[in-house]
């Protein structure tokens, strides 16, 4: 009987457990604690039902090119509930020169697929516009001077399409999907796919064309009821006995007779554990086990404040068509960001009505964090009006904040995390889990877990398996 410890109930902690579940279905003799600090599971997937309302507090989505969270939910019964974003009408907006100006269709992050369509864009200047048709002539050039060495997000960006292209899209996108300055982001870690484009053809445009034709799907995917009836379902499916809430866990220790997690409630043996808790947590934690593994794992993070307003009438607020829209680095508006719910995906409303979620982050968002709910709510509603215009009376308000929820990758990033691999593995049983080293999304994080799940249940002896899922 292997005794398995795993720290957090957030979607990482939970997606482990969850596996570890199917393989004591499987024959796997396994004893499970998963041990959660607070006094509810999910971490920052939280749903919000008010009404016909459904409201994300965190994500509301993931990104459907990665496969493994829909393939959990339909694993977990949750096939019908699969939904895409509505792409027929999608478009996100960047706030320039205080107005919302349309990305130019057929983007992939900053790299244009369709030049005619930049060219029919009013976002970007003639130079701005020559610099893209000059990415493709110097392809060769571009392949050539490739760097051996990570650099920051900013430097790939300017390398390849100058600093207009950095400043009004790849920084707004930049801290739309890791919520940081693109100055200190590690490319290879957030933008591995085109580093590796960089590498086979220079050029990203000509990268991007050569795989055009590939097939079309949404960009993001959701659940109909909510990305809280994923966390729902797991909980479901790992037995009750395994789940201990406000059960803080005050230290951990690796000895000859293996692990020692210690709660207030005292201190129990594992043979392995799982450590899924925010990595400021884990790190803390595990400083005493073994001291160089802290300062691998010490990071900077950015924190998010999330206010969603329901309105029963969108005649009564209008926005402009598509998702949402981003706010530059720099901009006078105190937002990071906001979504057009009601029009991003369906069935979050009643009928005819909006819902529109605004970000806060960085210095707004560690300010916005000691305020009360109604101050942020107002805060909120002020700089939405001043992009949008007046907002009519709200119906349902929610207000959420995510401390440092959101761990930076740095130049480095990818070295730092090799060797922090390695001193995980010289502590036999030991797995870091969630959102601080391999991928901030929520595909990412599932699929992370129910392979560490798998190898401690002795499951995917064969590596091939391991890499299917
Ligand atoms: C501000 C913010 C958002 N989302 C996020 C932040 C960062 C701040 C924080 O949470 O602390 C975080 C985020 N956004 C995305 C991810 C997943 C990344 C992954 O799976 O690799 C993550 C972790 C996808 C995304 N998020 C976004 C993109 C780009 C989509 C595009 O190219 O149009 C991706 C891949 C853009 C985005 N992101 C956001 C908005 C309002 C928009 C534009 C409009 C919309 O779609 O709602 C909200």
């Amino acid at each position: 009987m292997k005794r398995v410890a795993i720290v957090g109930g957030g979607v990482a902690g939970l997606a482990a457990a969850y596996e570890l579940a199917q393989q004591t279905h499987n024959g796997a003799s396994l004893q499970v604690v998963l041990f959660e600090a607070s006094t509810r599971l999910g971490g920052i997937i939280e749903t919000v039902h008010e009404g016909e309302f459904v409201i994300e507090c965190g994500p509301d989505a993931w990104v459907t090119e990665k496969p493994w969270a829909r393939e959990l939910a339909e694993e977990l019964g949750l096939g019908d509930e699969v939904m895409p974003s509505n792409d027929a009408t999608r478009k996100t907006y960047v706030l320039v020169d205080k107005k919302l100006q349309a990305m130019p269709d057929g983007m992939r992050m900053m790299v244009p697929v369709d030049l005619d369509a930049l060219d029919a864009s009013e976002m970007f200047s003639a130079a701005a516009k020559r610099a893209y048709r000059e990415e493709v002539g110097r392809a060769e050039q571009l392949r050539a001077d490739a760097p051996d060495e990570d650099e920051s997000v900013a430097e790939f960006i300017r390398r390849h399409f100058g600093e207009e292209v950095l400043t009004k899209i790849g920084a707004p996108l930049l801290s739309g999907v890791f919520g940081g300055d693109v100055s200190k982001l590690s490319v290879r870690a957030v933008m591995t796919p085109f580093v590796a484009m960089e590498r086979e053809h220079g050029s990203l445009i000509v990268a991007l064309q050569a795989r055009a034709g590939a097939k079309k799907h949404s960009v993001f995917t959701t659940l109909r009821s909510g990305m809280g009836t994923l966390v729902d379902r797991m909980i479901a499916a790992i037995p009750e006995d395994w789940i201990r809430l406000a059960a803080e866990v005050q230290f951990v220790s690796c000895g000859d007779e293996g692990w020692l997690v210690g709660t207030a409630r005292g201190v129990e043996r594992f043979d392995a554990v799982m450590m899924a808790a925010p990595v400021d947590v884990a790190c803390s934690l595990l400083k005493p086990v073994d001291a160089e593994m802290a300062p691998l794992m010490e990071m900077e993070a950015s924190s998010a404040v999330v206010v969603a307003f329901g309105f029963p009438g969108a005649t009564k607020f209008p926005v402009p068509p598509g998702f949402g829209f981003l706010v530059p680095p720099g901009s006078d508006s105190l937002l990071l960001a906001a979504t057009f719910v009601d029009q991003k995906f369906e069935d979050r409303v009643p009928q005819g009505g909006r819902l529109v979620r605004a970000f806060f982050g960085g210095k707004a968002a560690e300010r916005l964090m000691r305020c009360r709910n109604d101050e942020t709510a107002a805060v909120a509603r002020m700089e939405l009006a001043r992009i949008l215009g007046p907002l009519p009376e709200p119906q349902v308000t929610v207000v959420r904040r995510w401390p440092r929820s959101l761990p930076q990758y740095a130049v480095g990033h990818l070295k730092r995390m090799k060797k922090l691999d390695e001193r995980v593995s010289a502590l036999d049983g030991l797995s870091l889990l969630g959102n601080g080293y391999r991928g901030v999304g929520v595909p990412d994080l599932i699929r992370d877990a129910r392979v560490a799940a798998r190898r401690i249940a002795g499951a995917n002896k064969d590596l091939a398996g391991v890499a299917e899922l």
